[in-house]
């Protein structure tokens, strides 16, 4: 079975984490299909990028456990965040809107990919958290440079220095989640972009130019590049080793 799928719909590419199984865990299958859909999306029949995860009960559990496992130096584990992070970042400046359907809960680098999108619009009774700091570890993607950009600095803080779940309603309230839905998740996307896919192509990437340049100037790039450098060092510590180890174990993959 393939780890995500992209769709054609009328005016966006709609990509999914197809990983039901794993909450739809990020691996490198993962990153070959965002860096995919980032090539496809150039085609000026597509306004826009949705990005969403398979099932009910996860939009996206956050780096895959068993496959970084593995990753046990700060090298190691360096030319994998870096990987991602730089995914990321085209993501984030992607001259076109970009939409994440948070259709269950986002955890680690899954909030972390969230913020990377241009808007996110939650189903009622998610939870959602940046749980890397309970790993002993930062956010290594670049979600946390860009969740300080995104939210007011407190409210950015709180959810990374507290590392803990929040269900939608305070989501919302802190500004991670723009809207809340109940019910069809495909009527839900269609009824948040629908005006914007009505507006030309180049007034929307001319609106995206001037957020990009506002990060451009503050070196937002080199801000996410220290914040993989920082989670690197972490990452090699025992203490993040015995906690992804206990999981595992928990969950008997080891
Ligand atoms: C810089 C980013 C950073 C990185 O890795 O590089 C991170 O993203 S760090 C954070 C990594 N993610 C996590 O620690 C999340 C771990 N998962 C959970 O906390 C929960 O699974 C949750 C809250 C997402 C969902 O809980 P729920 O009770 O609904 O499901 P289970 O925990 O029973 O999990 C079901 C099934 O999925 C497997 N699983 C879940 N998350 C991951 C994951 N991230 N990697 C690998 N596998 C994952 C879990 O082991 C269960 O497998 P099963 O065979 O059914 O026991």
């Amino acid at each position: 079975m393939n780890s995500y799928i992209i769709e054609e719909k009328t005016g966006y590419l709609l990509f999914t984490i197809n990983r039901e199984d794993v909450r739809n865990a990020i691996n490198y299958d993962v990153m070959e299909g965002i860096e995919k859909l980032l090539d496809m999306g150039k085609d000026k029949a597509y306004k826009a990028l949705v990005i969403t995860g398979a099932g009910e009960s996860a939009f996206c559990s956050g780096g895959d456990l068993s496959a970084f496992h593995q990753l046990k130096t700060e090298n190691e584990s360096y030319q994998m965040l870096s990987k991602m992070s730089s995914i990321l970042y085209r993501l984030l400046t992607y001259p076109k809107p970009t939409l994440a359907i948070l259709n269950g809960s986002a955890v680690g680098g899954g909030c972390e990919l969230a913020s990377a999108c241009d808007f996110r619009i939650g189903r009622k009774g998610l939870k959602a958290g940046f749980i890397q700091g309970k790993l002993a570890i930062t956010t290594g993607w670049g979600g946390g440079s860009i969740l300080l950009e995104k939210l007011g600095i407190t409210n950015a803080l709180k959810l990374l220095m507290t590392a803990d779940l929040y269900d939608s309603e305070q989501l919302l309230a802190v500004g991670f989640l723009n809207e809340l839905y109940d019910g069809d998740q495909q009527q839900a996307c269609q009824l948040y972009i629908e005006k914007m896919l009505k507006l030309e192509t180049e007034v929307l990437s001319a609106y995206k130019k001037m957020v990009v340049r506002k990060w451009e100037e503050t070196n937002l790039q080199k801000r996410i590049q220290e914040e993989v450098s920082n989670c690197a060092k972490l990452w090699q510590s025992e203490a993040h080793h015995q906690k992804v180890t206990s999981f595992l174990l928990k969950n008997k993959k080891m």
